[in-house]
């Protein structure tokens, strides 16, 4: 290509071999938000001698994720990254037959809008018992930390979702799977040094390698025993005469494992494969589902009114006599629209970050082949040219202006845009009205303070600080005792 400019974007200036790794708080959005309003919409800099550009515009995402797509078509790795997703992950392969492959899968036996309703029956069961659960705190007059709680329930969702009822012989592990996740989550939203920086490689100065080594050796060995079980199990199902399943619907773990057994398969599937999506899936799917639900949940806290308001439809809609559930979803506009306020001031995934596999002409700039790109999706999100009084948790707005969050309109990207949008974005746009309804239907929520203090939703406001990682979680735990709205609550849960 010919480039008419041979610059990249505006910088700021850079300290000899480390760049700009100074400039960098532990929550990387808000310091690249910091550096836009002084460097502008697209600046640049370096990490070591890796260079990275920032979008902080809906039109510059545009122009990023549409309109050069396929120069910015792979997620930008990391050693932790590249040996925690086995380097064959979903998320981290480069754009290519194996993507397009893994992908296809995926989407048609377990994101897709089939598989997703096969497992609808499945969701709400998890729902009913966290319901139940929170029903007997109530009843007790205890509080419950939601912020472990809703992962757990994701968590199973996506283990029954990928093993089937079957994953139950995960029930002990769960505790620690959860554990590891939120570990790799946080490891891979922190800069490594020794990732940009050719005499740090070695020196390893932050400790990444060990806490790499440690959380690979837990999942691996967890992964491990779900695979070697369901080995063992279809082995024996193979010897009673079966072709390696019981009577149940073959669940996504065994659909893989049939590939990998197939020696006609369109592709090689390896254990390592395996492991790797399986990985994948979790780390991306749990976390994000239930941060999403706790911020949700915390504004609604925050802001009575919305609460009254959500609930005025589900009573509605719904009615006192039955649990709301998923397939209410597309009767409760406000609550979709909850759904995407929640998603648009509090992004889980803060900054799109992509690797640009081809040089490329953005406006007067030339932007170099291995650049990383961050598309700065909080910022974006948060700025008045875009959003008026953008601050301001207002659900209306989504009824108003009819803007949606799945990857169209570039003034909103929770889940990304283009061929790399994220693939559970149907799965997880079905489930948070329909879990949050589910949690406003039953319950009043008393959040509980620092010191154990009950405090009246209305006059405590919930913090919002964040906390640092790939993914933003809120910083303080959302501890609350729940009040049951209706007695005896068993009464719509039994249903
Ligand atoms: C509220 C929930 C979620 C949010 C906000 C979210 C957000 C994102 C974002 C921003 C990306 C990058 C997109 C891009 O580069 O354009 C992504 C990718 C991805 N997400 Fe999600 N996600 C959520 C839930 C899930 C769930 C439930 C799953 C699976 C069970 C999942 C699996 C993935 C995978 C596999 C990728 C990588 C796709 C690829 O590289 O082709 N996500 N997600």
């Amino acid at each position: 290509a010919i480039f008419q400019h041979n610059q990249l974007p505006p910088s700021p200036i850079a300290i000899p071999v480390i760049g700009h790794f100074h400039l960098l708080g532990p929550l990387i959005h808000h310091s690249l938000y910091k550096l836009s309003l002084r460097y502008g919409p697209l600046f640049s800099f370096r990490l070591g001698s890796v260079p990275c550009v920032v979008a902080s515009t809906p039109e510059l995402a545009r122009e990023f994720l549409k309109t050069n797509e396929l120069c910015f078509i792979s997620h930008a790795s990391s050693t932790a990254i590249s040996r925690l997703t086995y380097g064959s992950s979903l998320a981290f392969s480069p754009y290519g037959a194996y993507w397009r492959f893994v992908k296809k899968l995926t989407m048609n036996e377990l994101l897709g809008g089939r598989p997703i309703n096969n497992f609808l029956q499945l969701r709400a069961q998890e729902y009913g018992r966290l319901l139940r659960f929170l029903a007997k705190k109530s009843e007790l007059g205890e509080a419950v930390n939601l912020t472990h709680e809703l992962p757990k329930l994701s968590n199973n969702v996506i283990a029954l979702m990928i093993m089937g009822t079957r994953g139950s012989t995960m029930d002990g592990r769960m505790e620690e799977t959860r554990t590891v996740i939120r570990e790799v989550t946080e490891i891979f939203g922190e800069l490594n040094m020794s990732d940009f920086i050719w005499f740090c490689k070695k020196l390893d100065l932050q400790g990444f390698g060990k806490r790499i080594e440690n959380i690979y050796e837990r999942f691996d060995t967890l992964l491990e025993k779900i695979i070697a079980e369901r080995e063992e199990l279809r082995k024996n199902m193979r010897k009673k005469g079966g072709d390696g399943r019981d009577d149940e619907v073959k669940d996504f773990l065994d659909i893989l494992l049939d590939i990998s057994e197939d020696e006609n398969a369109e592709m090689k599937v390896t254990r390592i494969h395996i492991k790797a999506l399986v990985m994948d899936l979790f780390t991306a799917g749990t976390d994000t589902t239930a941060i999403s639900t706790e911020w949700a949940l915390a504004e609604m806290i925050n802001h009575p009114e919305v609460l009254g308001k959500a609930r005025e439809e589900i009573d509605r809609v719904v009615g006192k006599n039955r649990l709301a559930g998923e397939s209410d979803g597309p009767d409760l506009p406000y609550m979709q629209a909850i759904v995407k306020e929640t998603l648009r001031l509090h992004p889980p995934v803060p900054l799109v970050t992509r690797r640009c596999v081809k040089a490329c002409q953005i406006g007067k700039y030339r932007i170099p082949e291995s650049t990383m790109l961050f598309i700065n999706a909080w910022a974006i999100a948060r700025d008045p040219n875009n959003w008026a009084n953008p601050l301001e948790f207002r659900p209306e707005r989504f009824i108003e202006a009819n803007t949606d969050v799945r990857g169209q309109h570039f003034q909103v990207l929770p889940f990304g845009s283009g061929r790399r949008i994220c693939p559970g974005m149907n799965l997880a746009m079905q489930m948070l009205p329909g879990l949050l309804a589910g949690l406003i239907q039953c319950f009043d929520w008393k959040v509980v303070g620092p010191l154990g203090e009950k405090m009246d939703a209305g006059d405590s406001v919930l913090s919002m600080d964040e906390r640092p990682g790939m993914t933003a979680p809120r910083a303080h735990d959302l501890v609350c005792v729940p009040v049951a709205r209706f007695t005896p609550l068993t009464n719509i849960l039994d249903v």
